[in-house]
Parts: C-alpha cells; structure tokens; sequence
C-alpha cells in the first residue's frame, strides 16, 4: 500500500523532474521549491519508519486500493484468502476491465468514485463462493477529486456459520430446558402416583412405626432403628430421609461391618494426602462431608470399633470433622440416622459400645418387631413382591390362599427379606399362569409337605443348604461377623452379605 505521503511525495517529484528538464527553469520559485523539497523529505522519512504494505498484509480482513480511475494499486494476503484472487492477476487493470473478465460480478470500487462517499454492500466471490461485507471509501484530494478507493472486505461466511451454530445451540437449550421441565413434571406425576409410604404392612406394629416415623422426619434429632436383619430398617430410614425437610439433599448410608475396621475411619471422616499407607494422593472427603445438609444412615452402628467411637461422638457433639491426617476442623451439618441388629444396651454391658454415644443416638428409638410377631403383614407383603416378580418376569404367577397360611406360620429368620427372596425364586421356578400351593412351597420353607414324599433337591441347592451351615456356625462360635470371617477365612464384607442373602440373623 503507498502510504498518503509517499504518494504526495512521489507526484511532487515527478513534478519537479519535469520542472527541471522542461524549459522553465528560470521560472522556478526558490521558495515553493524548498517547501516541496522539505515536503518530500518528511514524507519519506514517514514511509521509512511505517511499511505500510506490511502492516496491511497483516491485517485479517481483506484490502482492496484503486487510484482515482479505478486502477487496482495493491491488494492485501487476506484479499486472497478471501477472494481467491491473486494480486498479479488485478494489480495494474482497471476495475471495468476486471468486471468485464468476469472476475467481480459486481464492484463498490466505480460507486465509490462515482458518489465520492463511503458505499456498502454484501458480495460473493466469484472464485470461491465466500460472503463478504464490503466497505469502500474514497480518499479525496485538496480539491475533493478522489484520489484513491480503499476497500475492505470481511468475511462473512464465519459470521453466519457461527450465527446458524448459534441459532442450533440456542434450539438445543431450549429442547434441554423443555425436556427438564417435562420430566420433573413426570416425576412430580410420579411421585403422587406411589402410595404415601413403602413401609408396607397392616400390623399394628407397622401402623406405630408409621406414625413414629411421621412425627420425626422434619425434626433434626438422631433416630436409631433397631430390629433383627432383614426387618425393614433401611425401609424406614429411607422414609425418615423421604418425608423429612433434606429430602432434596444427600443420602449417604455406610455399613459400619461391611468396610473393613482399617479403612472405616478415612471412609467416614476423609483423610489428608498422604496420611496412610495406600491413602489417595490428593486426600479424600468422607461420607459425612458428603452427606453435608442432608442425612448420613449408619448402618449396623454395632459394628463400629470402639476406638472409632470416640471420634463419630466428638464429629456428633461438635457438628465438626477432622480429616484423618489433618489438623482443620470442618463445621458440618449432617442428620445422623443409626440403625442395628443387636441389642445395643447389651453391648453397652459388655463394655463393646461407648454409653455415652448410645445415649447420643437413642434419642429418638424406632423398633421394628419381627415378622413372626406380626403374621398379618405377610400376606400383604407377599402379594406386593408376587406384584413386582410378576411384573418384572413377565409372568403371572398366583398364589393359594393355603400356601399363604403356611406363610403366616413360618418363622422368618430372615425376616422380609427372606419372604422378598422366596417370592422372588417362587416366580422365577413357575410357569406363567402357576398358582403357588403347599405343595410348591413347603421344601422351600423347609417345611414338612404333608404327601411324605422326599423331594429331589439340586447341587445348587445342597451347596447353599451347606453354605448357609457353614456361615451360621461360623457367627454362632464367632459372636461376630468379624470372627466368624476369621473362622471361614473369608472377608468379613462377604459374610455379613452372604449371612443377608441366607436370611441369617446376624449373632453378636
Ligand atoms: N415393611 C416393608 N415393606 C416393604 N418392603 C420391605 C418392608 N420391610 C422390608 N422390606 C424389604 O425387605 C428387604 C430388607 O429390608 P431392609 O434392607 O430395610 O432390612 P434391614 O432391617 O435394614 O436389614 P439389615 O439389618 O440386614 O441391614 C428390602 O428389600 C426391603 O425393601
């Protein structure tokens, strides 16, 4: 690009050239002379510190200069890439040769000289395609001539590339949104859908525990569920969370005996990086920093090493928690719900749990009675499970109201579990359409069948018959799941959830 001054500078000399060579030289004026002379010297001295051509080659948008007549002067690198036109190809020819080659459809440059003022317009290269936003200005003379069009042409092709993914994300947000609101919508429909309490039953026990449950859920105060295995506990903590004012907020529940006693500490309280042997790099948070606002179910809380309960009784008292490893206590605000199998008190006899965090946590006791001591909840029980068993395995599986009675004579030492698991194989062993008598249902109980006849049972079968043995004997010498691991030489994770699978009531 020939920056203003060098032009200026470049037509004086050409002038003076012609001045001097032509006849009057005598006529000179020795003034206007020095004033031209001292014209052209700031000029290049001008051009010499800027390089205008270079700066414009740098430019993103694509330049386009003409003189006065149209005459292309220089193009930019970026006219270019833009147009795909080369500045051999342009420079020198005038712009009404280059319309008339084919080369522009249509130009500002003969609009710009035509109005001598700025002239827009939206184009598209004849070479490749690409849409412009096309900008022409004259550059006019002392004497309001033009003296030169400057053209700029930005690439618009981007624009509306980046307009259309816009226009796709803006539709995509809002089919999100649409799709957001559609579905808390189903789940509030849902939500009114499922009966008001999973805690099924019709006993009076049931219906006691319901309204405890009731009257505790909004309040902040520790609840400790007792009852043997199987009975439903967990059914009523997740009640107490559901009805509860942090029902929005976090559910975390822990089985204290299902994590190995080593790693219980840093499980529940976090620890620091580094802190042991095998800990995380970084340093981990724990259940109860996780359950922050919401509710932290500790279950089998009989479990829990002494030495541990110390700790959860300072994290309870002060609502504060210090990650193993760590020195920086963190307030906390967590609902604690405790649940157990074993008679806590004794433990406390024993000298196995701390008395003062028994006390900390039988603020608020629900005990659920087990299902031998309310047989009128079997049947409704049974129907739910043979609902849901149907369902899921597409069958449509019955049962007889004998089969029920002998049911509600059983002694369920798995409590509903083991009448959820009974239900669960009943409808998986049957053909569509089966009903379920005494018959069917008495081997499975380990019940008489009344016929006499001895039933072939199959390997699987004689092998859980042998495992459940073993494991029961293992917890009745052991007194606890982690001496009876000890004795099978197993995980004791693995006993306490096969003991859970056999429906065996875990001994302490
Ligand atoms: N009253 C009930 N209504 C519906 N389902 C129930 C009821 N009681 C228990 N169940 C079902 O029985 C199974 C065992 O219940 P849950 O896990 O709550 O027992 P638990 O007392 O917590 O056992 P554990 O002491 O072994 O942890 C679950 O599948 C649960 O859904």
């Amino acid at each position: 690009m020939l920056a203003p001054d060098e032009t200026d500078a470049a037509a004086i000399l050409d002038g003076l050239i012609a001045t001097v060579a032509g006849p009057g030289v005598a006529a000179l004026d020795p003034t206007a002379l020095r004033r031209d002379l001292e014209t052209v010297r700031t000029a290049l001295r001008r051009a010499r510190e800027l390089d205008f051509r270079e700066i414009g080659d740098h430019l993103y948008d694509g330049v386009y200069i003409a003189d006065g007549s149209g005459r292309t002067l220089w193009v930019n690198r970026a006219y270019t890439r833009i147009t795909g036109i080369a500045a051999e190809e342009i420079v020198g020819r005038n712009v009404a040769d280059l319309l008339a080659a084919g080369l522009y459809r249509n130009a500002v440059t003969p609009e710009v000289i035509r109005r001598r003022r700025q002239v827009n317009a939206v184009g598209e290269s004849v070479r490749n395609g690409t849409r412009m936003l096309i900008s022409g200005n004259p550059l006019l003379d002392h004497d309001g001539e033009v003296k030169m069009v400057i053209v700029v042409d930005r690439e618009i092709t981007d624009l509306s590339v980046m307009q259309a993914e816009l226009e796709a994300t803006q539709e995509k947000m809002k089919a999100v949104a649409d799709a957001t609101v559609k579905t808390s919508r189903e789940i509030e429909h849902l939500r009114r859908q499922v009966p008001s309490h999973s805690l099924l039953g019709r006993s009076a026990a049931i219906r006691t525990v319901l309204t405890q449950i009731e009257q505790v859920a909004d309040l902040d105060v520790t609840v400790l569920i007792g009852g043997e295995t199987g009975v439903g506990k967990e059914v009523v903590a997740d009640e107490i969370h559901r009805r509860g004012n942090r029902r929005n907020r976090p559910f975390i529940k822990v089985n204290c005996a299902a994590i190995p006693a080593s790693l219980l500490e840093s499980e529940l309280f976090g620890h620091e990086k580094g802190a042991f042997t095998g800990a995380a790099g970084g340093g981990r948070m724990g259940l109860f920093e996780l359950a922050d606002k919401g509710t932290l179910l500790l279950d089998e809380i009989g479990e829990m090493p002494i030495e541990l309960q110390s700790k959860l009784l300072r994290v309870i008292q002060h609502k504060e928690v210090t990650r193993v490893g760590g020195t920086r206590r963190q307030r906390l605000d967590v609902r604690i719900l405790a649940a157990t199998n074993c008679d806590l008190r004794d433990h406390v006899r024993q000298g196995r749990f701390r008395e003062d965090l028994f006390y900390r946590l039988d603020v608020f006791p629900i005990t659920l009675p087990p299902l031998r001591h309310r047989p009128e909840d079997v049947e409704v029980l049974a129907g739910h499970f043979l609902g849901t068993d149907n369902a899921k395995y597409d069958k449509a599986v019955r049962i007889s109201r004998q089969a029920l009675d002998m049911m509600a004579h059983y002694a369920w030492p798995g409590n509903v579990r083991e009448l959820r698991n009974l239900m669960e194989r009943l409808v998986i062993v049957s053909e569509r359409g089966t009903v379920i008598d005494e018959a069917l249902l008495a081997p499975l109980l380990d019940l008489p069948t009344g016929g006499g006849a001895g039933t072939e049972r199959s390997l699987q079968a004689i092998v859980a018959e042998a495992e459940r043995r073993a494991i029961a004997g293992a917890l009745a010498a052991g007194g606890s799941t982690r001496r009876a691991a000890d004795l099978l030489g197993i995980d004791q994770s693995t006993v306490v959830k096969k003991a859970k699978r056999l429906g065996l009531r875990i001994a302490r």
